[in-house]
C-alpha cells in the first residue's frame, strides 16, 4: 500500500476505490440528521415522558453506535442536570437500577456486548429504550420488555449511520429538558453538514478541498488528535476511530488538559524526531488540534502553548475550529471533516474505506 495523492484528484480512481460508496454515505450526513429527527418524533416515546426525568442516562453501544452516548453527553454539555454515561462492554455498572434509563444502541441490533447490557437492564428493572435495526435481536429484547424501540434502517456500516443513531438521543434529551434543541438547531446542523459535504465533494480538488488536504497532512504520519473541550474531544475520538476503520490507520487521541500530562511528552520522542517511513517525507508525528469555541480559559492557554511547543520541535500542527453556535452544530462540523479526511486517506492509499475485515475475523474467531 503506497500513498499516492494523485488518486484523490482522479475521479475514476476515487469511484473505483470506493465501491461501497463511503464518500456518498458521508455526504448523506445532513439527510441523516433530518430523517432521523423525524423518525425519533414518529416513534412512540410517550412512556419516557410520562415517567419523567430518570436519575441517570446510561447509553450502551460499541464502536460507531457507542459514540452516540458521547455525542449525547457533549450536546447536553457541562450544565446537564443528570449524569450521562456510556457503557462499552458487557456489563452495567453496579449502581444502575430502576430509576435509571438505559438506552441500548446497535445499528445491526446484533452486537453481543450491547445485547448483554440490554438484557441486564431488563433484569434490573431499568427504563429501557433501544435503537437499531428492525427485526433484530435487540428489537426482540425491547419488545419482550415492553420497551420503546426506535428503528434505524441504514443498510451500511454502523459508523456511517452516526447521525441516525445519535440524533434520536438528542431529541429525547430535548424532550426531557436536558438540552435546548429546537427545529433551528437541527436544521442549522444539517445545513452546516451540507456545506462541508459541498466543500469536500470528490470533484473538488485537493488544494481547496479540506477533506483531501487533511488526508494529505495525515498521510505517512502518526496523527495525534487533541480536542480543546469535552465536545471537541468526542470529535477527536471519532477522528481516531474513523482513521482506524475507514483508513485502516493508527491514531492517538485525547483532550486538553489531560494530554498535557502525558501525550505532550511524545513531542520529544523518537517519532517526533525521526522519520520512521521510508520516503523521507518528514517527521512522523503530526498534531491535529480540534478547537471548540467554548474553551476553558486555562485550556485555551494550554492549547496555545502546546501548539508552540510542538512547532518549536518541528512537529507539524493543524488546527481546525468548530463552526456554529449550537453544540450539535459544532460537534457535527468537526466530525464531518474527520469522516471525509479518513475516507480520502484510505482512497489515497488505494484502500477500500468500507470493509473492516479484521473486526469480522475477530468476531468469527471468538464465536467458533
Ligand atoms: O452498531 P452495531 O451494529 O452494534 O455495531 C457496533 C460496531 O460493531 C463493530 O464490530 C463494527 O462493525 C463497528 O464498525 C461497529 O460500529
Amino acid at each position: 500500500m503506497s500513498w499516492e495523492p494523485d488518486r484523490l484528484d482522479d475521479q475514476k480512481q476515487l469511484t473505483d476505490g470506493d465501491p461501497s460508496g463511503m464518500l456518498r454515505a458521508v455526504a448523506a450526513s445532513a439527510a441523516q440528521v433530518r430523517t432521523s429527527r423525524r423518525a425519533a418524533r414518529e416513534a412512540d416515546l410517550s412512556s419516557l415522558d410520562r415517567e419523567g426525568r430518570p436519575r441517570t442516562i446510561v447509553v450502551a453501544g460499541m464502536g460507531g453506535s457507542g459514540i452516540a452516548g458521547d455525542i449525547l453527553n457533549a450536546v447536553c454539555g457541562h450544565g446537564a442536570p443528570l449524569p450521562i454515561v456510556t457503557v462499552r462492554s458487557y456489563r452495567l455498572p453496579g449502581w444502575v437500577g430502576a430509576t435509571d434509563m438505559v438506552i441500548a444502541v446497535s445499528c445491526s441490533g446484533r452486537t453481543e456486548e450491547t445485547l448483554a447490557v440490554a438484557m441486564e437492564a431488563v433484569r434490573r428493572g431499568c427504563r429501557l429504550l433501544a435503537l437499531g435495526a428492525p427485526d433484530s435481536p435487540l428489537q426482540a429484547i425491547a419488545r419482550q420488555a415492553g420497551a420503546p424501540f426506535v428503528p434505524v434502517v441504514t443498510g451500511g456500516q454502523p459508523r456511517a449511520a452516526v447521525w441516525a443513531l445519535s440524533i434520536p438521543l438528542v431529541v429525547i434529551a430535548a424532550e426531557l429538558g436536558l438540552v435546548q434543541a429546537d427545529d433551528e438547531a437541527f436544521e442549522s446542523t444539517a445545513k452546516r453538514l451540507e456545506d462541508i459535504a459541498h466543500r469536500c465533494r470528490p470533484a473538488s480538488e485537493s488544494f481547496i478541498n479540506p477533506g483531501k488536504s487533511l488526508a494529505m497532512e495525515m498521510a505517512e504520519t502518526v496523527p495525534m488528535i487533541w480536542g480543546s473541550s469535552p465536545l471537541a474531544a468526542v470529535a477527536a475520538y471519532r477522528w481516531a476511530c474513523q482513521l482506524n476503520e475507514n483508513g485502516k490507520y493508527p491514531a492517538v487521541w485525547g483532550e486538553i488538559p489531560e494530554v498535557n500530562h502525558n501525550q505532550v511528552v511524545a513531542f520529544d520522542g523518537p517519532l517526533a524526531t525521526r522519520d520512521i517511513f521510508a520516503d523521507e517525507s518528514g517527521r512522523s508525528l503530526r498534531l491535529f488540534v480540534l478547537r471548540d469555541v467554548e474553551e476553558h480559559p486555562q485550556v485555551a492557554r494550554r492549547r496555545e502553548v502546546s501548539v508552540r511547543m510542538a512547532e518549536d520541535r518541528g512537529v507539524p500542527v493543524t488546527q481546525i475550529v468548530a463552526e456554529g453556535l449550537h453544540p450539535l452544530e459544532r460537534l457535527a462540523t468537526l466530525v464531518e471533516l474527520g469522516d471525509y479526511a479518513s475516507t480520502y486517506l484510505a482512497l489515497g492509499y488505494g484502500v477500500d474505506p468500507t470493509p473492516v475485515s479484521a473486526i469480522t475475523e475477530l468476531k468469527a474467531r471468538i464465536s467458533s
